[in-house]
């Protein structure tokens, strides 16, 4: 049998079984009646003593093995009714999907109500579907979008079961220019209507009165009162879509759509999107309590209608489920260009599927669970005034103070990496993951298309892993003891991966100021240790080519990916250790920059023509044009002084080391001389670089001078 730890600690099965109701009386009807027969036996057995004469004691014989037949018989028959029960089959355990976003005008509402409505739309049965959506920018915007995606998904699921197709978000279904005849036509007119309200509500910033179309909806939006602010609101939760009463247009119950802003205060931290998926999980616990937890990131969709149920081909195994705190699949995205300019993001937090098991409190697969908060009673629905109460309660902006939640319950704290670190103390614990990538995607994201943003991200995560490398749960100690090995190791990788600026801003400078004054900092040429030294590059460069092309790379996006390691290197990496070492002084706090999901039509021409987009005034591009004019330079001054010095056998290296990194970096000097258009460089951004360059060749001519 295949069960679930629920949250009141008991397995959630996925059958039922049920004794009938009757069965008390049943049982003292049975003892009642077993007296009445004995009773009658004795009176049988008076009577046959008793009998006259041959004749009657015959009949009364007779009767009487009559009597024992029944009672016989009837006795037998107490083993069906002392405890007759009714088994239901549950057959698919409860799916609660949650979905986040955080700003209305960073996250187009309309593409997280297309996040919503494919995953709505996955072939499950609907009524063990569930979808939450967490507004981390109490807008009512959002709101407003997800009113329309309710309605429309009542025309849109029934839509597409009867379509069949993959594609089940929206967007992408009529982008993919599917399905034609006048059904399609009718929906896809109605997608398009619903979109423009839509965007023209965001654009204008309030919900237009015109929009409103009951009372109900003018109350809910009337909690957006003068008092509130992002920062500073009360709770707001709002039931969109009830499976138990709302129908889609084929009479089938829509899933659950619930809308939720958990409350906010500057007086309590919120922990961001950890503490967003952890208001969802106490939220869904009280409404839904499903078994099985998928978490989207807004800017991602389904793109397999049937992922949960590949997911659930390991959740459901006998042999790991106790053991599997969540399948991840990939995070796949679209519209990469086709040589991957920046060097396309690996890392997750999305798209993965957990067993609500993991998030109790300090659990771990063989212990007894504690419980994380009482389910919905049996017969109240999840609108029940009752229900929406305890919601609130559990998504107060205090709710968590003086609690477990964010140490040892649900998603942990203390890292802007919180998948990362939420992962990685699942696996101290004990939990076993499964990694599920089948072909096609099962789900498509989104990716940023500017370098400025895949820096800012990117410097997100580099403070984000340094704050699990360098805490006291750190992977190279705590990790080492509690994981698997190898494992400690890799999440120690990931943990560390920020300090690669220390090598390669080393290396994009030290050689080649030091090549200006001829000082020689590697073997000559004709050395034998030179070889060392060139075996040591080349293979490791010629592993990693092999890696990515085994990964179904090619050889100009493993070129494009080796170049953003060392651009990541000198500005998001960098930036990250020096900000964390900032913060670990107690000068600077961290904040969790939501990734701009906006694509201006110049900045996707532009990305997918593979040029990089330098268009903003960026302490990254200054960092990265600082390293850019120091290596032409080099290369130029040192080529010459060791021609004319004739050093060039010294200097070897040196000068192969500025020339590649020149080579890396020939769109920089293409942005900041050649390039017209809006993605090239600032030209505050060049004077910047140009200043710092000098003051480095100005600080080495006094240190070299003196050597
Ligand atoms: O205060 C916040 C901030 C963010 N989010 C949501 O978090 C998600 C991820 O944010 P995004 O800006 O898209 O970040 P990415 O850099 O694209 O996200 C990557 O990196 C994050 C960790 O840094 C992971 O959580 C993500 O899953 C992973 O895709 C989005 O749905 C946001 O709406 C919130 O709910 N509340
Ligand atoms: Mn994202």
């Amino acid at each position: 049998m295949v069960t679930f730890a629920s949250e009141e600690g008991e397995p959630d099965v996925l059958n039922t079984v049920q004794v009938a109701p009757l069965v008390h009386l049943n049982r003292a009807h049975a003892v009642i009646y077993s007296c009445a027969i004995l009773g009658l036996l004795y009176n049988r057995a008076h009577s046959l003593l008793r009998s006259p004469d041959h004749l009657s004691f015959a009949l009364f014989l007779t009767i009487t093995v009559a009597d024992l037949v029944f009672a016989f018989m009837w006795a037998l028959a107490q083993a069906f009714r002392w405890r007759p029960v009714r088994r239901q089959e549950e057959g698919w355990p409860g799916l609660d999907v949650f979905i986040c976003t955080a700003d209305p005008y960073k996250e187009p509402p309309m593409s997280v109500a297309n996040t919503a409505l494919s995953a709505m739309a996955f072939d499950y049965p609907t009524d063990r579907l569930s979808v939450y959506i967490s507004d981390d920018g109490g807008s009512p915007l959002t709101l407003f979008a997800f009113m329309e995606a309710a309605r429309f998904a009542r025309y849109w699921l029934p839509f597409c079961r009867e379509q069949g197709r993959v594609e089940r978000c929206p967007e992408a279904y009529f982008r993919s220019g599917a399905g034609s005849g006048g059904h399609c036509e009718k929906i896809k007119i109605m997608y398009q209507r619903m979109k423009e309200r839509v965007e023209k509500t965001v654009e204008r910033g309030c919900v237009d009165p015109g929009c409103i179309t009951c009372e109900e909806e003018r109350e809910i939006f009337e909690k957006w009162n003068s008092g509130f602010s992002r920062q500073e609101h009360p709770p707001i939760i709002q039931v969109l879509a009830d499976s138990s009463k709302d129908l889609d247009i084929s009479d089938s119950p829509l899933p659950n759509l619930i809308y939720v802003s958990r409350g906010k205060s500057r007086a309590s931290p919120h922990h961001f999107k950890a503490g967003a998926l952890n208001a969802l999980i106490r939220v869904s616990s009280i409404m839904t309590n499903g078994a099985v937890i998928l978490t989207l990131d807004c800017d991602m969709y389904s793109n397999d209608p049937k992922a949960p149920q590949r997911a659930l081909c390991y959740l459901l195994d006998s042999e790991m489920s106790y053991k599997l705190a969540y399948v991840q699949f990939p995070q796949r995205f679209r519209g990469i260009n086709s040589h991957d300019t920046y060097g396309g993001p690996y890392y997750l937090g999305s798209a993965c599927f957990f067993s609500r098991a993991c998030f109790r409190e300090a659990s771990s697969p063989p212990s007894p669970a504690a419980s994380l908060s009482a389910g919905r009673l049996p017969g109240d629905s999840i609108s029940s005034e009752t229900v929406i109460g305890k919601a609130h309660l559990v998504t107060g902006c205090d709710y968590e103070r003086g609690t477990s939640w964010g140490s040892t319950t649900g998603i942990r704290y203390g890292s802007l990496s919180e998948d990362h670190n939420s992962g990685y103390h699942m696996l101290c614990r004990g939990w076993e993951s499964v990694f599920c990538d089948p072909e096609p995607p099962a789900f498509l994201g989104d990716v940023p298309i500017t370098l400025n943003d895949v820096l800012i991200q990117n410097k997100r995560w580099s403070l984000g892993l340094l704050q699990v490398g360098f805490s006291r749960y750190s992977p190279v100690i705590f990790g080492c003891r509690w994981a698997p090995l190898p494992m400690a190791m890799c999440y120690a990788r990931y943990a560390f991966w920020p300090i690669w600026c220390i090598p390669v801003s080393i290396y994009a400078a030290l050689p080649q100021v030091a090549l200006v004054y001829q000082v020689p900092l590697f073997p000559k040429a004709s050395d034998a240790w030179f070889y060392l030294y060139a075996y040591l590059f080349l293979t490791a460069y010629a592993q990693d080519l092999i890696d990515f092309l085994g990964a179904r790379g090619t050889v100009r996006s493993w070129w494009n990916d080796q170049r953003m390691w060392m651009i990541r290197a000198v500005t998001s990496n960098l930036f990250g250790v020096f900000q964390f070492s900032l913060q670990k002084m107690g000068f600077s706090g961290s904040g969790f920059n939501v990734t701009s999901k906006l694509m201006d039509d110049e900045q996707v021409k532009r990305y997918d023509g593979g040029f990089f987009d330098f268009g903003a005034e960026s302490p990254f591009f200054v960092s990265l044009g600082t390293i850019a004019v120091i290596n032409l330079v080099s290369l130029a001054v040192g080529l010459g002084r060791s021609l004319s010095g004739g050093s060039l056998q010294d200097m070897f290296l040196q000068v192969l080391l500025s020339g590649f990194v020149v080579v890396n970096c020939w769109p920089i000097y293409e942005a900041s001389v050649l390039r017209a258009d809006k993605g090239r460089m600032p030209v505050t951004v060049i004077r910047s670089s140009l200043f710092l360059a000098g003051v480095v060749f100005c600080a080495a001519y006094f240190t070299f001078s003196t050597v």
